[in-house]
């Protein structure tokens, strides 16, 4: 039984609907995330999820218990849920080792220090229990902040934008620690955020949000390999589309060359067997165009940027159409050069055409 299970869920600010059938689950110890723009919803979600709001239909269940649907409503502080927000939320006068003691429920004081030294070692602040938070960098507010939120071992942790306060350098570091944190303590958490890169660091499962719905959940590899819609192809990730022809049911003609896929092409023209011509829309990722001085396709340099391994090149084909090219960075060729590119794409993506 997943210990999350939101089934078409939906709520309004008045008359603006905020969110609209959404249904997500999440297994015992895995982490979620919901990636979107500012605005599509995704902290109403975490809010109902939590109990500061009502959906106005569906259900939320924790551990296959009703906590919130429009007839019933479980108070936030009955759901064993921890939170942690975006601007740590510490309280000023109290010691790290207090802040951290809070909400604990321990029988003894003695079991509620040791609890407070095993997450202090946890979030690696050992020594650090007598320090103000005024003391401590953002990076280690924030353990602090998750610390106190893991210490009554709650069911379910809420992260809410938890490293938009920091510096990106310590963003990605801070993501990826925080993701072994709550590994270890085997929590279930749910991440909300609107960077790709935090998401894809710290999530096992993201959903993409777009005006209040999900377009897809799926771990990160699919999202960015198998989008199931346009929305998401855009969103997660680089690329470009380019105009395909299908000529079977498993192969698509784009300038570059023939792309086989292993799955039938779906042109969304209800052809009975395709390959009569259907023109789509392909996805190309820039790790899909290989720069190769030995290719008879050639193609010219019209941007490039300098990302230290890599350069990523906007190259401008015979047609005039554009495709990006991430290439080691010791093949720097000049604006207007040539080179030679071909493909390879191991999983197609394509869309009906845009222009259809
Ligand atoms: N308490 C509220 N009352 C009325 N409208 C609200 C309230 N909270 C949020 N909204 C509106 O609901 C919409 C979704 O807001 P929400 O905060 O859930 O989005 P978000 O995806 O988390 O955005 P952001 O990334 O900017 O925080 C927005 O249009 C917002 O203005």
């Amino acid at each position: 039984m997943p210990l999350l299970q939101i089934e078409n869920v939906s709520h309004a600010y008045g008359r603006q609907s905020v969110v609209e059938d959404l249904s997500i689950s999440l297994e015992e110890g895995e982490i979620g995330c919901l990636l979107g723009a500012s605005g599509c919803g995704k902290t109403t979600v975490l809010r109902l999820i939590a109990g500061f709001e009502r959906p106005s239909a569906g259900t939320i269940r924790l551990h296959g218990e009703t906590v919130a649907s429009p007839a019933a409503l479980t108070p936030p502080e009955k759901r064993h849920i921890g939170m942690v927000f975006q601007d740590y939320a510490l309280f000023p006068h109290l010691s790290v080792g207090d802040n951290i003691a809070f909400g604990l429920k321990e029988n003894s004081a003695l079991a509620g220090r040791q609890r407070v030294e095993e997450l202090l070692g946890i979030v690696g602040l050992a020594g650090h229990g007598g320090k103000f938070p005024h003391e401590l960098s953002g990076g280690q507010q924030q353990r602090v902040a998750l610390a106190r939120a893991l210490a009554p071992r709650p069911w379910l942790l809420l992260l809410d934008e938890p490293f938009s306060n920091l510096d990106v350098e310590l963003r990605e570091r801070l993501s990826l620690e925080v993701r072994d944190i709550i590994k270890q303590t085997g929590t279930t958490a749910i991440l909300v955020t609107h960077d790709q890169h935090e998401a894809f660091a710290v999530a096992d499962v993201v959903g993409i949000m777009n005006r209040g719905r999900i377009e897809q959940w799926d771990t990160p590899y699919d999202l960015y390999h198998r989008p199931a819609t346009r929305y998401v192809a855009d969103f997660v990730g680089q690329g470009v589309f380019v105009p395909g022809e299908v000529v079977s049911r498993n192969a698509i003609q784009v300038e570059l060359g023939r792309l086989d896929s292993n799955v039938p092409v779906d042109c969304g023209a209800d052809c009975i067997s395709c390959g009569r011509g259907c023109r789509l829309d392909v996805l190309l990722r820039p790790d899909d165009v290989i720069h190769d001085d030995n290719s008879d396709i050639v193609a010219e340099v019209e941007k490039k940027t300098f990302r230290g391994a890599e350069f990523m090149y906007t190259l401008k084909l015979a047609s005039g159409a554009r495709v990006l090219s991430l290439v080691p960075s010791h093949h720097n060729h000049a604006i207007g050069e040539k080179i030679g590119i071909r493909l390879d794409v191991d999983h197609v993506v394509a869309f009906t055409a845009a222009s259809q």
